[in-house]
């Protein structure tokens, strides 16, 4: 059984206890009454590259990267730092994660949350929105392609974006096809866990010009987000770079600067 495998056997334990406690029917209606969905679009696509600051404890890869006993603060750090858009770990048994984490940073800032989690089924769609999740992570190695395009169009209907994230490029015409129209590109293969950066420069440049362009994974900082936007990202999603570094405020900031010192490649819109 590859690592993604053995993640998704625990998540969908943990999935069943929660459905178990709230029905899905309930949770759906419940989610109908919260604050719309922000403008993510316009958050992602701009003239600057852009960072994506994630909420992440620990990993499968690296076990335990920081204790982030206050996520409140450190995502209130990263908004003031010039975050677009805040990834929040809700993965429990690998990350560290957890819906709690998320309604603390939900409740710190007004940027627009990326659920991180590994979604396979429409309730997890809608609890994300019912905790006031903007955008949602789909991974394409972790799904068939018609339950693919049902979660993605279930998001979409929610007036979410989705994420949707890939690692080859037979994954990124699955993504496209299922019409898409954000990718993540993740340098860390989730079967083996290794990282290579050069997945993302192979990749985008046969993605359609209109796609918003996320490179995820292994942006160690301000050089790595440079050879990103050399290679066509329009924003990079970082974890460890930041929570791992002493000073996450002070390490997005660097980040941040990069991404829109007149010397950063572009984005070609
Ligand atoms: O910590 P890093 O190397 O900066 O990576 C962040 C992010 O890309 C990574 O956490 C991630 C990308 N895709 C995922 C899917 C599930 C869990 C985690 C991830």
């Amino acid at each position: 059984m590859s690592v993604l495998e053995s993640i998704i056997d625990g998540v969908r334990e943990d999935l069943a206890a929660r459905e178990a406690r709230l029905p899905f029917e309930v949770l759906k209606e419940q989610a109908t009454k919260v604050a719309p969905p922000k403008d993510v679009m316009s958050a992602l696509r701009s003239s600057d590259v852009g960072v994506i600051a994630e909420v992440k404890r620990r990993s499968p890869s690296k076990g335990e990267l920081a204790e982030i006993p206050d996520p409140a603060e450190l995502a209130a750090d990263y908004e003031a730092a010039g975050a677009r858009v805040i990834s929040v770990l809700t993965e429990q048994r690998r990350f560290g994660g957890s819906l709690a984490d998320f309604d603390a940073v939900r409740a710190a800032v007004s940027i627009p949350l990326l659920r991180k989690d590994f979604i396979v089924s429409p309730y997890q769609v809608h609890e994300a929105r019912l905790h006031g999740a903007d955008l949602v992570l789909l991974i394409v190695a972790a799904l068939e392609q018609n339950t693919l395009v049902g979660l993605l169009d279930r998001v979409e209907s929610l007036g979410m974006t989705a994420l949707v994230e890939v690692h080859t490029a037979e994954e990124a015409d699955r993504a496209l096809e299922a019409g898409a129209s954000v990718i993540g590109v993740n340098a860390r293969d989730l079967h083996t866990l290794e990282v290579d950066r050069e997945v993302f420069t192979r990749i985008a440049p046969g993605l359609p010009f209109e796609t918003v362009k996320i490179a995820e994974s292994g942006v160690r900082g301000p050089g790595d987000l440079m050879a990103y936007a050399g290679a066509g990202a329009d924003a990079v999603l970082v974890g460890e770079g930041l929570v791992a570094s002493g000073d996450p405020k002070a390490a997005l900031t660097k980040l941040v600067t990069a991404g829109s010192h007149p010397a950063c490649p572009r984005p070609s819109r």
